[in-house]
C-alpha cells in the first residue's frame, strides 16, 4: 500500500456475521488479496521442538478463530489499527514437522521474504523454537535487536537430548549468534522451578534482566512498563510472547504451564505501556488449543496480538506523517 491508499480493513461484522466464513486474523483480508501489507500476520504451525505437551502447531488457527470477535477501534491505545496501516493475514508458513533444522531454515526464509517487502511481522502460534529464525531474519534487516520476552520460562537453556533447536533454547542460540542487543534484554513473567541456580547465572551473563510474575504483582504494571521502556529506549524492539507467561487460569491451553503467573489484564496493560517503543516484529507462541477450555487461551492470545498490531500500525502511521 502506498501512503495515499486507504487500507482494506476487516469484514464488517454488523453486516456479515462474525462467525461466518473462513477465519483470518481479526477478519482482515488475506495478503494475496491486498498485494502487500505494512503488518503481515502469519501462522507458524510447528511444535516439534517441545519438551512436554505438544499441540502448539494448532495455535495459529485457534487464535484466528478467537480473533473473530476483535473490533476495529482499540480504545486502550485510542487507535483504529487496521485503518492506520494495511494489516493482512499472510496464511501459514508450511514447515517440516519431521526435521527441526529444516523447519528453522524455512521459517527464517519465509520471514526474510516478508520483511523484504517492508512488512513488520506478527506471527501466531508454534512453539518457542520459532523465535530463533524469526530473530535471525529481523536482525538481518535491523541489526541486533532489543528483546522483551514474556514467558514463565527463561528459554536460555543449552540443549535438550543433545538438540540445540528446541523451545527451551532459542534465546541462548540468539545470544550466541550475536543477533540480540545484549544491553536491552529482559524476561517478563518468569517463575517456577529451574534445573539449578546456574540457569539464572548463565542467563544473567547473557545480559538478560528478569521481571518475575511476582515483581509484576508487587510493583504494578505501570512501573514495570516504565522500566522496560527505559531499558529498550529507541532501539529496534522484538517482543516474543509465550502465552504461558499468563497464569494457567488465564491460559490453560499451553504445553508447559506453571502456577503463579500474570493475569491477561496485566499482560495487556504492560504491552500498552510499551506503545512508544520501536516495535519491529513480534510473536505469540505456545498456544496449544487441545488443553484449552472455552477458548480462554486463544482469546487472550488474540487480544495480545491485537495490542501488538496496534502498536505497529500506530508507528507506521506516525512515520508516514513525518
Ligand atoms: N518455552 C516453553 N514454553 N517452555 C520451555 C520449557 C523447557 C523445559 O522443559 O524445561
Ligand atoms: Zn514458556
Ligand atoms: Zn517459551
Amino acid at each position: 500500500m502506498s501512503s495515499n491508499e486507504t487500507p482494506r480493513g476487516p469484514v464488517d461484522s454488523s453486516r456479515i456475521p462474525r462467525y461466518a466464513g473462513p477465519a483470518t486474523f481479526a477478519r482482515l483480508p488475506r495478503l494475496d488479496e491486498v498485494g502487500r501489507a505494512d503488518v503481515a500476520v502469519v501462522g507458524v504451525p510447528f511444535d516439534s521442538g517441545v519438551s512436554y505437551r505438544p499441540g502448539a502447531r494448532f495455535g495459529g488457527n485457534a487464535i484466528r478463530e478467537a480473533s473473530r470477535l476483535l473490533r476495529p477501534y482499540n480504545p486502550a491505545q485510542d487507535a483504529s489499527p487496521f485503518a492506520l496501516a494495511q494489516v493482512a493475514d499472510g496464511g501459514d508458513i508450511a514447515v517440516n514437522p519431521f526435521d527441526i533444522n529444516e523447519a528453522v531454515e524455512t521459517v527464517e526464509a519465509a520471514a526474510d521474504d516478508l520483511l523484504g517487502t517492508g512488512a513488520r511481522l506478527m506471527t501466531l502460534g508454534g512453539d518457542h523454537t520459532i523465535a530463533l529464525p524469526l530473530l535471525r531474519a529481523v536482525a538481518k534487516k535491523h541489526g541486533p535487536v532489543a528483546l522483551l520476552h514474556f514467558d514463565a520460562h527463561l528459554d536460555t537453556w543449552d540443549t535438550y537430548f543433545g538438540a540445540e533447536y528446541t523451545h527451551g533454547t532459542p534465546f541462548r542460540r540468539a545470544v550466541e549468534e550475536g543477533i540480540l542487543d545484549t544491553s536491552a534484554l529482559s524476561h517478563v513473567g518468569t517463575r517456577g522451578p529451574l534445573y539449578g541456580r546456574k540457569d539464572l547465572d548463565d542467563d544473567e551473563k547473557m545480559g538478560f534482566g528478569i521481571v518475575t510474575s511476582a515483581d509484576v504483582m508487587r510493583r504494578g504494571v505501570d512501573e514495570v512498563a516504565d522500566q522496560l521502556r527505559q531499558r529498550v529506549g529507541d532501539r529496534p524492539l522484538y517482543i516474543s510472547i509465550d502465552i504461558d507467561c499468563l497464569d494457567p487460569a488465564h491460559a490453560p491451553g499451553t504445553g508447559t504451564p506453571e502456577a503463579g503467573g500474570m493475569t491477561s489484564r496485566e499482560l495487556l496493560e504492560i504491552l500498552r505501556g510499551l506503545a512508544s517503543c520501536n516495535l519491529v516484529s513480534a510473536d505469540v507462541v505456545e498456544v496449544a488449543p487441545a488443553y484449552d477450555h472455552a477458548e480462554i487461551t486463544s482469546v487472550a492470545a488474540s487480544h495480545t496480538a491485537y495490542e501488538l498490531t496496534t502498536i505497529m500500525s500506530r508507528q507506521i502511521a506516525e512515520a508516514r506523517a513525518q
